[in-house]
């Protein structure tokens, strides 16, 4: 199939055009990371459609500068005498604030003839004349992406227009807290709009989970498996950050100029170490935070002064702007300020510039940078991060980056994440930063420049039009259960061994149901895991008497686990017993076929929007990895960093919670180092009965089984097999159904028959169970199996 064209749209061309005679033009780079980014588009036709960065109000130079823009595959958008009013005072002066959680300021309200309604109508004018253009452009097929806030209303005017138009909506700043949102007073209008776009996109889950919590507040819309319903419309919404082209920055980093330039900044310098800040100078960067930081540093460290310098990029953006203004003021009085008060007469430790600078000169900079300093107040993104980690040389750098850029739910492993509000933690970030190993360094560097090199721009637009034109995201509301408020049980007793040896050899049909995963595997070390779960493999020394206990025709053995189908096949497929694999949805007995023990209501919807989010979190934590089959899902981080595997999880957790997953019958259960989601009902305890009636159906089974061991390492909600066979219970229990339409034929009424002192439920490495008893480690269960052969033959 042939790939559709894209029509870009976004309030900035990527060229801004200025005027060198009657018909000619001359174009620069606009700044932005916008900009950089869509620039990586390669793969598709692109037509981009903007705002040039000037106004033209005679005919001739309108059709002059469309014409040299179509040659760069730009159409420009003329607004006009709107333009003040939309760019500067709506977009710039409204919405960023509330979006960057700044507030709206206070000055639109008192200026007679800035109002705020003026400026929403300059908005909605703009808008308009977007529409008007796109429409003009529009050939049947192509997909329509909007770009961020600037373009709110545009898919409905679109979608009002040809509802059968491809409409995409993404936003590249955050979306704030509904509670931040609300004071908006066109807050219905814009997401009415937005909701009228097939997709919808963000950078991170939490824009996400605010922008869905506005619409279910304000608008009283449902999220649901589909994305957000309203009227009967569903709009998807979707995460995907978005990346930088590596290539691009790897590739001009090795330019001989580039390498020039290195060389000379380094001879600048004098031996200084570089702190390299690189931002548009607007309020949202943290700036003054940065040089307050960085006093406090030189302040502290005595050492250092003379040794290191603080070189600040901040390129002008916004002038229109009295905030963007009042903010290059401040950092002039910070930056003369340090400088007084560290400088010498051979150097001063901040060197602020108020320009763009050149892509190779920037490229040099990024090279040679000893710190990147990110302390962005709030960010959508934060490309400068990625730039500066694709460009690193040999001596790699250290980033310090903001939490609350979107960049630290993807960068933040290999990076020194810091609260930029806190100026002693970014001080004591940049101590760390400047006396990192050797080793740290790179171990820091490798593990983002494999997610820069891996998460394109180009990458992001492909998920986009996947998207756009399939119907991927699926997501639920479920309900989240931690594994310690599972394990409500008390505190177990030292095993009897003597006991459960003697019941073994005095009994005659014999159960043994045993866990495989911390049960029967042996401990590992981290660097031996692949990550994926599958490497896990029977304990060494249990292989032989293992087999000898199955081979007993008087001892039924069972593995129950969570793992699926072909890891149960794997490691036992040679022995003569009973696999049940997913917490028993799955059972086979090692001569037979796989059946099916799914309960014919339980539902499965969720699984791709869940997989959607682990995959998303299992890319952006290393170290961590997803363990997916037919009927759950486990996101593991043991073996990610601890911290950050746990900020991820809660990140995780907030959004499945809170968000697009909604109204499916599943539990949540995070574990220690781990978040599973399963259909309600997938318990192994829940799963034991028609096990059993498996069991004893295929075995014919007459007398009833007179012994229980009952051994796992199993998470809270599965330690409801341990009271399956509790005595109590299964007195109440009745001829268990082998399958739906396969009934047992010769059970006697009582398939059990334990009274007390034949019935050993045991955890290994619990200090609260629902289990009788506990024991330390797999180990303990080899030499226990061991025992267990050894009494029987003897
Ligand atoms: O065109 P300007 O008004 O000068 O502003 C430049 C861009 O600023 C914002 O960039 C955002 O997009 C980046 C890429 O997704 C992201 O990394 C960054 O965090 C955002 O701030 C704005 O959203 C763009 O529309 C502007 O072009
Ligand atoms: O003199 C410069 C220095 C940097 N940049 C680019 O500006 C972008 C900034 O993007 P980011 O996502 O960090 O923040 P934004 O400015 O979009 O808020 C990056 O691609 C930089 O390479 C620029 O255009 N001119």
């Amino acid at each position: 199939m042939a790939r559709p064209r894209l029509l870009v749209v976004s309030m900035s061309l990527p060229v801004t055009a200025k005027r060198t005679g009657e018909e000619s033009w001359s174009f620069t780079m606009s700044p932005g990371g916008l900009v950089s980014a869509l620039l990586g588009l390669k793969e598709f036709e692109t037509k981009w459609i903007g705002w040039p960065g000037v106004d033209v109000h005679d005919a001739i130079g309108k059709k002059t500068l469309s014409i040299t823009l179509a040659e760069k595959g730009c159409i420009p958008v003329f607004l006009e005498e709107v333009c003040d009013q939309y760019y500067n005072g709506y977009c710039n002066n409204i919405l960023w604030p509330i979006f960057h959680y700044l507030g709206t300021p206070p000055e639109y309200r008192n200026d007679a003839t800035i109002t705020y309604q003026s400026q929403y109508d300059a908005y909605k004018k703009a808008n308009q004349i977007f529409f008007d253009v796109v429409k003009e452009h529009y050939e049947e097929g192509d997909v329509v992406w909007c770009h961020d806030y600037h373009v709110m209303l545009l898919p409905q005017y679109l979608k009002e227009y040809n509802s059968k138009m491809k409409v995409g909506w993404f936003l590249h700043t955050p979306f704030p807290s509904s509670e931040m949102y609300k004071t908006l007073p066109s807050r219905s209008d814009l997401l009415r709009s937005v909701l009228t776009a097939d997709l919808v996109g963000f950078h991170t889950y939490d824009f996400a989970r605010h922008f869905l919590n506005a619409c279910m507040c304000i608008l009283g819309v449902e999220a649901t498996s589909e994305g957000v319903v309203d009227q009967g419309k569903v709009t998807r919404v979707a995460v995907f950050p978005i990346g930088i082209e590596p290539e691009r920055f790897i590739n001009t980093s090795e330019l001989s100029e580039v390498v020039q330039y290195m060389k000379k900044f380094k001879n600048d310098f004098g031996g200084r170490k570089l702190i390299l800040g690189v931002d548009r100078l607007d309020t949202i960067k943290g700036i003054p935070q940065k040089y307050q930081a960085f006093e406090k540093f030189l302040e502290e460290n005595e050492d250092w002064r003379g040794k290191v310098m603080l070189l600040q990029i901040a390129v002008p953006t916004r002038n229109g702007i009295g905030e963007y203004q009042k903010i290059k003021d401040q950092c002039h009085y910070h930056v003369g300020r340090i400088n007084g008060r560290f400088g010498s007469i051979s150097a001063v430790p901040i060197i602020h510039l108020d320009c763009s600078i050149d892509f190779n000169q920037l490229c040099a900079l990024y090279a040679i940078t000893d710190v990147l300093l990110v302390t962005s107040l709030r960010d959508g993104m934060n490309l400068v991060s990625s730039e500066f980690i694709a460009c690193q040389k040999e001596e790699k750098g250290v980033l310090i980056l903001s939490e609350f850029a979107g960049a630290g739910q993807s960068l933040g492993a290999g990076a020194l994440l810091v609260n930029p509000w806190n100026i002693k933690e970014v001080s004591t970030a940049i101590g760390e930063a400047l006396n990192m190993s050797h080793e740290e360094k790179e171990r820091k560097h490798k593990i983002n420049f494999q997610y820069v090199k891996t998460h394109s721009t180009q990458q992001w637009a492909d998920d986009f039009m996947k998207m756009t034109l399939t119907n991927l995201f699926c997501s639920k509301l479920i309900e989240i259960t931690t594994n310690a408020e599972l394990r409500a049980g008390k505190a177990p007793l030292e095993l009897p061994e003597h006991d459960v040896i003697q019941q073994y050899s005095k009994s005659n049909n014999r159960l043994l149901i045993l866990g495989f995963y911390g049960t029967l595997t042996q401990p590992m070390k981290n660097q031996e895991r692949r990550g994926d779960g599958m490497n896990l493999e029977l304990h060494p020394q249990v292989k032989e008497r293992l087999k000898e206990l199955c081979s007993d025709p008087k001892t039924t053995v069972v593995v129950l686990s969570r793992s699926e189908k072909s890891i149960l096949d794997k490691n036992f497929g040679e022995y003569n017993m009973w696999l049940a694999a997913e917490n028993g949805m799955f059972l086979r007995h090692t001569s037979g076929e796989w059946v099916t023990r799914i309960p014919e209501h339980m539902n499965f919807e969720w699984i791709d929007g869940v997989k959607h989010v682990f995959k998303y979190f299992t890319e952006r934590t290393p170290g961590s990895y997803l363990e997916t089959s037919e009927t759950s899902l486990v996101w593991n981080y043991e073996y990610a960093d601890a911290e950050f595997g746990r900020a991820q999880a809660r990140d995780m957790l907030q959004h499945l919670w809170a968000g697009p997953i909604s109204n499916a019958s599943v539990d949540v259960v995070r574990g220690d180092q781990s978040v599973e989601v399963h259909a309600v009902g997938v318990t192994k305890g829940s799963a034991m009965e028609r096990i059993l009636g498996g069991i004893v159906h295929n075995k014919s089974m007459t007398a009833p089984i007179d012994y229980v061991l009952c051994i796992g390492c199993f998470l809270g909600k599965d330690e409801d097999v341990y009271t399956f066979f509790e005595p109590e219970v299964t007195k109440k229990t009745k001829p268990p159904p082998s399958s739906d339409s396969d009934s047992p034929k010769k059970v006697s009424s009582t398939i059990v028959d334990l009274k007390g002192e034949n019935y050993f439920s045991v955890a290994i490495g619990q200090t609260h169970t629902k289990a009788r008893y506990f024991l330390d480690s797999s180990d303990d269960v080899v030499q226990l199996i061991h025992k267990l052969c050894t009494h029987n033959n003897a």
